[in-house]
């Protein structure tokens, strides 16, 4: 028998099986049957298979953000209720076996969210379809890692190793800056180079973005800023699980979200810190002698310029582009108008025109 008829045989017992105290024990062996052939399902099919490539998802939207984890902490329930598609859920490992995007709306942006196969222990050398998932997850602007707010602290240890071990940085201190939380004081910034990829306000605004209020900082290379930006949020699930205490302890981390996707907890908060994250600016654009179009801003990520945003809206656009004109907004209200080239950086709630020749 193939391993898609047992799995079929399976399904159809659990199914059959009615649901009690004494059919508890005999159900959870199925489960853990039914998980490992579905691991099996997993496994690259040649030698080759699966290795450096991801799945084959096209991108879509402003952004996309990538659900990594092991198996059943709730990757595809946070799809489904974060965005229209269904992933399918449910009690046993390994239910998601490929990649499925789907849409979260929010401030005007649409960003992919990638509900992704579980991990397992060894992926990082090829175990399951690890690297498959892992080099989906590079694709992404940013990865959530999902935890099980009701497992032991050593799985984020494990999914680390594994992460670390594909070159996926994980939220620890960086190669040649020091740095060091403090309780009070503010932050104290040094430098042993000149920094020529990044500058100190950009960094503080990071740390701002951390909440990371109190420490010491001190940077010896010339670092970009996306070398200092791990672009990772932790994601507990499952709270209404545990104890308030331990909901309150796991909160406390840094970078870190708790939510409960069953009982829909935190998950507007979580939509919240992902555009945060992502650092999406919105730009309005006007044509001649219109009112500026609010309904469909352009989004784009932090640090734009007026060539995307030419390229946002139409491709011939920078072709043949001649000047553009910027709304520059003080408190909200348009104070100036100032005429920029192809290589200016746009900022969040621009109001852009664009002249062509
Ligand atoms: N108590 C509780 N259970 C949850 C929550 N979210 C998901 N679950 C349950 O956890 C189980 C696994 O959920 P899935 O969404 O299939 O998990 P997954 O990470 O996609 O699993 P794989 O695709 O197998 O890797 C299901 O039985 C869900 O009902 C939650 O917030 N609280
Ligand atoms: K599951
Ligand atoms: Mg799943």
């Amino acid at each position: 028998m193939g391993v898609l008829e047992k799995i079929k045989e399976i399904e159809e017992e659990m199914a059959r099986t009615q649901k009690n105290k004494a059919t508890e024990y005999h159900l959870g062996l199925l489960k853990a049957k039914l998980a490992r052939y579905r691991a099996q399902l997993l496994e690259p099919t040649t030698k080759s298979g699966g290795a450096g490539t991801g799945f084959d998802v096209q991108k879509s939207g402003d952004a996309r953000v990538a659900l990594i984890g092991f198996p059943s902490v709730g990757k595809s329930t946070l799809l489904s209720k974060a965005t229209h598609t269904a992933s399918e859920a449910a009690a046993y490992e390994f239910t998601t076996l490929t990649a499925i995007p789907g849409v979260i709306e929010y401030k005007g942006a649409r960003i992919q969210l990638l509900d992704l196969p579980g991990i397992v222990e060894g992926a990082s050398q090829g175990r399951g379809r690890g690297r498959q998932v892992v080099s989906t997850a590079k694709t992404a602007d940013l990865i959530m890692i999902m935890l099980d707010a009701t497992k032991s602290e050593e799985q984020k240890r494990l999914l680390e190793i594994e992460l670390d071990a594909v070159g996926i940085r994980l939220n620890k201190t960086k190669p040649d800056v020091v740095f060091k939380k403090k309780t009070t004081g503010g932050i104290t910034f040094n430098t042993t180079v000149k920094l020529t990829k990044t500058d100190e306000k950009t960094i503080r605004t990071i740390l701002a973005g951390y909440k990371l209020h109190n420490c010491d900082i001190m940077i010896r290379e010339d670092i970009t800023t996306d070398e200092f930006i791990d672009v990772l949020i932790d994601v507990y699930n499952k709270i209404d699980s545990i104890s308030l205490e331990q909901v309150d302890k796991l909160a406390r981390q840094p970078h870190t979200v708790v939510i409960s996707c069953e009982m829909d907890l935190n998950l507007d908060y979580l939509i919240d810190r992902i555009w945060d994250e992502l650092k999406l600016v919105k730009i309005y654009t006007k044509k001649r002698g219109a009112h500026p179009d609010l309904d469909d801003p352009v989004c784009l990520r932090k640090g734009a310029t007026i060539e995307d945003v030419c390229n946002g809206i139409h491709r011939s656009l920078a072709t043949n582009f001649r000047y553009g004109l910027v709304w520059v907004r003080v408190l909200r209200v348009a104070s100036s108008i100032q005429k920029v080239s192809l290589q200016h950086q746009v900022a969040d709630e621009d109001v852009v025109s664009i002249f062509t020749k």
